[in-house]
């Protein structure tokens, strides 16, 4: 197997010799003649991998194998000792280095740890591209970035993984806001520990509570034993709670408590229990007519979102549309072991459709296409596109030329899903398609009665 080497030697007759022997070799060799000449050349050529001598007047070779290992951790890095520093060997393999030489080594011996290298960073390369192609195969790949926008949120998105910051992501359902989170996890100094993701419109509201926050066992009828929640689950690593809005206002101050003391209270106990979590929430919903509405605390608005990031819905990045398309119609052609590709009408159909239900139903729809392809090119008939909105048919909702009133409406809403659900707030909600807590809040805004599920 022969590749590009990045051979940093700030001895010249030694760079000379290493040199010669490597490319007599069938080595691509890029010679530096110190760290920092090394660091560039690494940028701009894009070596399969490196060798350097860990004893480098100026920047030293452990500096420069940290800084390639936070640049491309695939690529392999085989480190020249002198004669008898064992300590400096065992440094560089704990801070990532392939294998080390030591001074005085021989031709061969050098060929050879070069070729296993090689052989090393191509399958952890394979592996990582592999695990990649899966996971977006699963919806949980690392964001195609496609355009400007895209590129400008990844950027924050790293930037602020690397702080302990809470981040709160707001968007459209389906514009990739779990994505986005998955990414800063992964990208944080947590990546070691765990993620774990709690869907809060998901839990019934009388768990909630002991969902986050764990129970001691006959904390209530059928806590039969003593559970940790996701508070502790999440201990060292990142809590993500996705649909945060949905919350219920009663939770919502015992969160704010959790995060501002880094404790948690488990349901039925009185013993309070440190947590090293890090925060990440997400919504779909606006939080600050949340606010205004009473729906949601403004104190914990501002602890939660203290680095916000908004993703824009797809209608309004559309450049993003056919590299995605084209992205997913990829994965799931070489899942299938089949070769695909869009028609020019296809490809305008895409990229002309509004896309309401964002990048998971430009997903499903390349997904749809790939099962039911016939032949290799897919055409705008196939893509099954609903067309767009039309004037509003006689049964929808009608602005009337005068006297609208908006808290009417809402009320006779309200009052038509009340009937409809017997009077149970709980199912008039998911009905009326606003959490329990908002349509509590609207019931004694308005004066009204209902009751309980
Ligand atoms: N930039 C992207 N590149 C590739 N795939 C993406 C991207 N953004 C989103 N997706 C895909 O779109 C789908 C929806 O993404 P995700 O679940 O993150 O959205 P969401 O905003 O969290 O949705 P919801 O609010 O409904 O939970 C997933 O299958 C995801 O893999």
């Amino acid at each position: 197997m022969t590749g590009t080497l990045l051979l940093i030697d700030d001895d010249e007759s030694l760079l000379t010799v290493t040199s010669h022997n490597l490319s007599t070799g069938g080595f691509a060799v890029i010679e530096a003649r110190s760290g920092e000449e090394g660091l560039s050349l690494f940028e701009k050529e894009q070596p399969d991998m490196v060798v350097t001598d860990v004893k480098l007047s100026g920047m030293s070779g452990l500096a420069v194998l940290a800084s390639i290992k936070e640049k491309n951790p695939d690529i392999p890095v085989i480190v020249i000792t002198a004669h008898g520093s064992i300590e400096l060997a065992v440094e560089a393999m704990k801070q990532g280095a392939f294998t080390f030489i030591t001074k005085p080594f021989s031709r061969d011996a050098l060929r050879l740890s070069c070729r296993k290298a090689l052989e090393m960073g191509a399958l952890q390369r394979k592996n990582r591209q592999l695990t990649d192609e899966i996971e977006t195969m699963r919806g949980k790949g690392t964001p195609l970035v496609a355009s400007p926008v895209m590129e400008q949120l990844v950027s924050t998105a790293r930037r602020v993984a690397r702080s302990e910051a809470p981040v709160l992501i707001t968007g459209e359902s389906g514009t990739g806001k779990e994505v986005m989170a998955r990414l800063i996890h992964r990208e944080s100094s947590r990546a070691g520990g765990p993620l774990i993701t709690v869907n809060c419109a998901a839990i019934p509201e009388n768990l909630v509570e002991s969902e986050l926050f764990g129970h001691v066992k006959g904390a209530f009828t059928g806590a039969v034993s003593d559970q940790p929640g996701k508070f502790r689950a999440a201990e060292g690593g990142t809590l993500f709670l996705d649909e945060i809005g949905d919350l219920p206002l009663g939770v919502q101050a015992k969160l704010l408590r959790a995060i501002q003391e880094k404790e948690v209270e488990p349901v039925g106990s009185q013993k309070v229990i440190p947590c090293d979590i890090r925060l990440l929430s997400a919504t779909h919903r606006d939080l600050a007519e949340a606010i205004s509405e009473g729906a949601f605390r403004e104190d914990l608005f501002y602890r939660i979102g203290v680095v916000p990031l908004h993703i824009p819905a797809l209608r309004d990045r559309p450049d993003e549309i056919l590299p995605l398309a084209n992205h997913f119609l990829e994965t799931f052609a070489l899942r299938d072991g089949r070769t695909l590709a869009f028609s020019k009408g296809a490809a305008r159909g895409l990229a002309a459709h509004s896309w309401p239900g964002n990048i998971r139903e430009l997903r499903n729809v390349v997904e749809r296409c790939a099962i039911l392809a016939v032949d290799e090119v897919i055409d705008a008939p196939d893509l099954a596109l609903a067309g767009p909105p039309s004037e509003p048919s006689a049964g929808a909702f009608r602005l009337p030329d005068e006297g609208l009133s908006l808290p009417d409406l809402e009320q006779d809403l309200i009052r038509q899903a009340l009937v409809r659900s017997g009077g149970n707030r709980s199912q008039a909600s998911r009905l009326l398609g606003v959490p329990r807590h908002v349509l509590i809040y609207r019931l004694e805004k308005y004066g009204m009665t209902g009751q309980d599920a």
